[in-house]
């Protein structure tokens, strides 16, 4: 059957945008990536290269960095760091048509996260994360599909990328509808051998991937520790205990169901090996860390209905000053 989306562009060709188009890729679906620097020009001379459970696929695409060599496209997949959508996103009206879909797979809270929503909050912005409007300014909203990523993935290489647990993507459409293009999109994915869920509730999932983030990525920031001890090692547990008792706070006052037993989220996180969380790697290479969206916007939600967070306040404050001051 021929695919709705014949025009898929990928923008941000790192280890997030380099594993979705070698699935979809090599599932027969045209795939094309907005890259810059090396990673463009080893796209264009091997295409992109991924290990993951399933073994090795390596696929041809087509890497521009101009949206204007690409034009108007179908469907989109966001995959960049949440600090560099605001430089990006402006960019990127070439590429966006009457009907096209944008699927940011970003973590922390995203800017359109009141969009769609009634009552007390309706198309409220996000400050944390769109400070100026920018975002809200650069894309109608009505192209915004939501989506929560459960991938791990590091850039071995230019264009080559490496990936050792399952996938799986959850997607939804901000007002909650159960939309054609929803299940679309995500039978795409599902045919790309990555597990796809669509929901009448993206924020629920949002909130339990921003709760597994605040309590252990701006942590392994402070403390240079791997998920297995920040959730295991007794006084580090003890600390992402008090983030996620505040966090659940804060996500029940906005009606969030997150299904998260205390006890058993940090056993699961204890679980996860000597993983190394993303924003540690960010830390240590020296790049710009996602502390807004996953941090700072909680703050703020949480400052909207009256809750303190002071122990993950702490923390991101702790996370910000070990950044400023990383050796070089
Ligand atoms: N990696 C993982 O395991 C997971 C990541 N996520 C989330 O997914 C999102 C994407 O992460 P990830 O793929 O790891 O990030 P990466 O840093 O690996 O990739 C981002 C890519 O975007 C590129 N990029 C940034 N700005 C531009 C621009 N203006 N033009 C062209 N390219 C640009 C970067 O290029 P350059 O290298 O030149 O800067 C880089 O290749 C993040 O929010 C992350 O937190 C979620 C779950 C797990
Ligand atoms: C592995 C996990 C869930 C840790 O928070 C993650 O998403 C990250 O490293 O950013």
């Amino acid at each position: 059957m021929s695919s709705p989306f014949p025009r898929l562009c990928i923008v941000g060709a790192g280890a997030i945008g380099c594993t979705l188009a070698a699935r979809l890729g090599t599932s027969g679906q045209p795939v094309s990536l907005l890259a810059r620097g090396n990673t463009l020009a080893a796209l264009r001379e091997q295409g992109v290269r991924l290990t993951d459970l399933d073994g090795t696929h390596q696929v041809a695409v087509r890497a521009e960095a101009d949206c204007a060599a690409l034009g108007e496209q179908d469907l989109i997949f966001l995959c960049v760091k949440a600090p560099a959508l605001a430089g990006l996103l402006p960019g990127l009206a070439p590429l966006i048509g009457p009907e096209t879909v944008v699927v940011p797979v970003v973590n922390g809270v995203p800017w359109w996260y009141f969009h769609g929503e009634t009552g007390r909050f309706a198309n409220e912005r996000v400050e944390a994360v769109d400070p100026d409007g920018t975002l809200a300014a650069a894309l109608d909203p009505a192209h915004l599909l939501g989506c929560v990523v459960f991938i791990t993935a590091e850039v071995e290489a230019p264009g080559t990328v490496r990936s050792g647990n399952p996938h799986l993507m959850i997607l939804g459409e901000p007002d909650n509808r159960l939309s054609p293009r929803l299940e679309q999109v995500r039978a795409l994915i599902e045919g790309a051998g990555i597990e796809a869920r669509a929901t009448d509730r993206i924020r629920d999932q949002l909130w339990t991937k921003i709760i597994a983030n605040l309590t252990s990525n701006p942590l392994s920031v402070v403390t240079g520790a791997t998920l297995e001890e920040i959730y295991g090692e007794p006084e580090l547990r003890q600390v992402a205990g008090k983030i996620l008792h505040e966090a659940l706070l804060t996500a029940a006052a906005y009606g969030a169901r997150v299904s998260i037993d205390p006890q058993s989220f940090l056993d699961l996180g204890a679980g996860m090996g000597a993983v190394r969380t993303s924003m540690l790697q960010d830390h240590e290479a020296g790049r710009p860390l996602e502390l807004a969206a996953i941090g700072d916007a909680v703050l703020e939600l949480a400052g909207y209905q009256g809750l303190a967070m002071p122990v993950t306040r702490d923390i991101l404050t702790l996370a910000r000053c070990r950044s400023r001051h990383r050796p070089a």
